[in-house]
């Protein structure tokens, strides 16, 4: 019997395997923020013990810095404790550091990718739920909590439980103007945020052959939401592509030998998955949030549901609850709701990519009189290039700013937060109560629906705006 992708992955990075025990896995790249590391590194000071391979292991900060002056005093304690941790651990341990002021910062699971330091084939872990994201080159990517980051930080390894393989087929194209955000965000409808559990969800179909890899990136990132322990996309031309001539990618002959090591991770025909979903992307259209969590959504042209319509008691109890957070009727079109703030950024939407596609928008026209729009890169490495590329001078005509990079209002750690009560059009990845603010209310969409729904003030699509 053939071997999946995640299998073929796993068993090329087996240190250890015994009855009874779980796997020791070899580590190729550990990222950390400043998050949630500390006790880590106390743990390792402790013990005295050193990090095992600092040279495969990279710092950055990114969920508490500033986005309007990132070298503006930190205004929480929190912050300015979880910094100073995080440069003096990467200091003493000699491990890299990307800190504020640096041209490399940005969040973890957008300079990974974009310095060529996430690779097919590679296990990639980080102190942070979303570095599923990494698994759109098909390296086997997953969060890990505290102890395990220490574990990792002086061995170089994890001990880990075989993962579950699910196959998520996306059969068909996706229609114009209908984005990777939009596909993700009805794949989680259908499967549920349970859908995953214990699973590596490995994305195949000639949907997501056709998607770019910062689309790629969009799924897996959010491939999380839907419970799975990673997502996974086989590497192709376009994989090969995107890495060639980035920092951390081997050039002339050794590229090529890279490749075709690279092209051995994908999943034979006769791999098994323990379950299959198939997709029909032609049905696929714009999508918004209308609840609580990644799984509540509906398309653009639809209204936000009912409760009685769910059949499960626990989805339905949880529409209750969810509308009246939202504070959402029944019945209401969607296209209907009135927003008071966009953010644009985070893991799942804050490259250049989103960034060309929300400038593409607001070319030539206004954001709507009192709508708060905050423009976040997802690295300090989009910040620039969107620069370079006149982005900025197009969100400034449009009435936004161009802030620093970090995860900003995609989790509000920092100041950037809604007010309770206010609503957001936001292009990240969760929907919680309370995510962007205490009391705040996020729809979830794609850079193209936030965009356009900065211009009208309600949630709206890029066509709608055409026949305006
Ligand atoms: C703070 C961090 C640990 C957390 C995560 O693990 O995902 C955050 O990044 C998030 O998106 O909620
Ligand atoms: S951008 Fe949001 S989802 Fe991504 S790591 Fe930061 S807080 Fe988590």
């Amino acid at each position: 019997m053939g071997h999946t992708l995640a299998e073929k992955i796993w068993n090329s990075h087996l240190v250890r395997s015994a009855e009874g025990e779980p796997d020791l896995i070899y580590i190729d790249l550990h990222l950390l923020h400043e998050a949630n590391t500390p006790p880590a590194f106390a743990g390792l000071r402790a013990a005295g013990r050193t990090v095992r391979r600092p040279e495969l292991t990279l710092g950055t900060v990114d969920h508490n810095n500033p986005t309007d002056d990132e070298l503006r005093d930190l205004s929480s304690a929190t912050a300015i404790r979880q910094i100073d941790h995080m440069q003096r651990n990467c200091q003493d341990f000699d491990v890299e550091l990307y800190t504020l002021g640096d041209p490399l910062r940005g969040i973890a699971h957008v300079i990974g990718p974009e310095l060529g330091l996430t690779q097919p084939g590679m296990t990639v872990v980080c102190c942070d739920s979303h570095t599923s994201t990494h698994g759109a080159f098909g390296a086997l990517a997953f969060g890990i909590g505290t102890s395990q980051v220490e574990h990792v930080l002086a061995t170089q390894t994890l001990p880990m439980t075989p993962m579950k393989n699910m196959r998520v087929v996306v059969d068909g194209m996706l229609p114009a103007g209908t984005t990777a955000k939009d596909l993700i965000l009805a794949i989680i409808a259908q499967i549920g945020t349970a859908g995953g559990q214990g699973h590596v969800i490995e994305y195949q179909g000639e949907a997501i052959r056709a998607l770019s890899m910062e689309g790629r990136m969009t799924v897996c990132n959010m491939t999380i939401e839907a419970g799975a322990r990673a997502g996974l996309i086989a590497p192709d031309e376009v994989t090969v592509e995107y890495l060639r001539g980035r920092p951390h990618v081997p050039s002339g002959a050794v590229f090529d030998e890279e490749v075709d090591y690279w092209r051995t991770f994908y999943s034979d025909d006769d791999a098994e998955f323990d379950k299959e979903v198939h997709i029909d992307a032609a049905a696929i259209a714009p999508r918004v949030s209308w609840g609580t969590n990644p799984a509540q959504s509906v398309p653009l042209d639809g209204v936000v549901p009912a409760p009685h319509s769910f059949l499960d008691p626990v989805a339905r109890a949880a529409a209750e609850r969810a509308l009246t957070y939202m504070d959402l009727a029944p019945g209401t079109a969607m296209r209907a709701i009135e927003i008071d703030a966009v953010f644009i950024g985070s893991c799942t939407n804050g490259r250049i990519e989103d960034l060309r596609e929300v400038a593409a928008v607001w070319q030539g026209r206004r954001i709507a009189p009192g709508i708060e729009v905050l423009v976040v890169p997802g690295s300090e490495t989009v910040r620039a290039q969107a620069v370079a590329e006149g982005l900025d001078e197009i969100f400034t005509a449009a009435g936004a700013s161009l802030r620093s990079s970090g995860c900003s209002m995609c989790v509000a750690l920092n100041d950037d937060r809604l007010r309770p009560g206010q609503r957001a059009a936001s292009t990240n990845n969760r929907n919680f109560e309370g995510r962007q603010g205490r009391g705040a209310r996020t729809h979830l969409v794609s850079p193209a629906v936030a965009a356009a729904s900065a211009v009208t003030g309600r949630l709206t699509s890029p066509t709608d705006l055409e026949e305006r």
